[in-house]
């Protein structure tokens, strides 16, 4: 099994520190979540684990040599198909050339139900595309591109609960076929379901939850809502009883 190893991660903007002796790890074959809530630093950390950003003190060990990173804004030339701008991304992150067979042969094995939907899609114009299905398909798409390792920043935001489901089967085939995922989403439910562990990013920290009812346990809290309120507002529990009420 190969592991990427975050260590005693410290970084900061000028104005604002947001991660001190940080710490997470991702392993092959299985899906790790990130939380934390808005400005928490999710997005900073996929950028210093892409080398976009350096951190201030730490260590990066990354075995991964094929990693794809979904950022959290999409932005496509309106009149382009999207089966163009998926070409043009394949030709600059894939390794082997792809083409619709490959794609579809994995989206068939992954989640079959989607395929009807991908195969509209796929010669619509990116004008006539509402944002949830842009989202949806560039990111079931990049997960058709073969990696050892993905970063996902919010891939279900704005994407109805048909097409989470589609897209959490795909990121689940992707780790049953082998490879690392680190997903970050404001969905707690979604994340303690679906992934193997998760991190909660509170008070510059990773915490490390193995599921929901560690965090609601940890948290003392009686819903993963508000266990993720209180890791939010920084309540540590080891050294205080005083629940903090959402
Ligand atoms: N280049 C920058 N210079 C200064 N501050 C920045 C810069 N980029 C981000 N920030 C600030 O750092 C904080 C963390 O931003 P980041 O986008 O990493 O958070 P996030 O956890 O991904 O948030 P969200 O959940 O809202 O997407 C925010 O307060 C943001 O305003």
């Amino acid at each position: 099994m190969s592991i990427l190893q975050a260590d005693c991660i410290d970084f900061r903007y000028p104005e604002k520190p947001l991660f001190s002796q940080a710490s997470l790890q991702v392993c092959s074959g299985s899906m790790t979540g990130l939380l934390g809530p808005n400005g928490a630093g999710k997005t900073t950390f996929f950028d210093i684990l892409c080398g976009l950003k350096k951190p201030d003190n730490g260590q990066i060990t990354n075995p991964f040599t094929q990693q794809l990173y979904l950022s959290q804004t999409l932005m496509t030339p309106p009149a382009l198909r999207m089966y163009d701008i998926f070409k043009m991304t394949a030709l600059l992150c894939s390794p082997a050339p792809i083409n619709k067979c490959h794609i579809q042969e994995k989206l068939a094995r992954w989640s079959p139900r989607i395929l009807d939907r991908y195969n509209e899609i796929w010669s619509k114009k990116s004008s006539l595309c509402s944002y949830g299905e842009k989202r949806w398909f560039f990111t079931v798409s990049l997960l058709s591109i073969a990696a050892d390792f993905y970063i996902l920043d919010e891939p279900t935001a704005g994407v109805d609960p048909e097409f989470r489901f589609h897209i959490w089967q795909c990121l689940r085939g992707a780790a049953q076929d082998g490879a690392a995922i680190l997903v970050s989403s404001h969905n707690v439910d979604e994340i303690s379901e679906n992934c193997q562990g998760f991190y909660m990013i509170s008070q510059q920290k990773f915490l490390h939850f193995e599921d929901g009812e560690a965090f609601k346990y940890h948290y003392q809290a009686s819903t993963l809502d508000q266990a993720f309120i209180k890791a939010a507002c920084g309540a540590d529990m080891h050294k205080s009883s005083q629940p903090i009420r959402p």
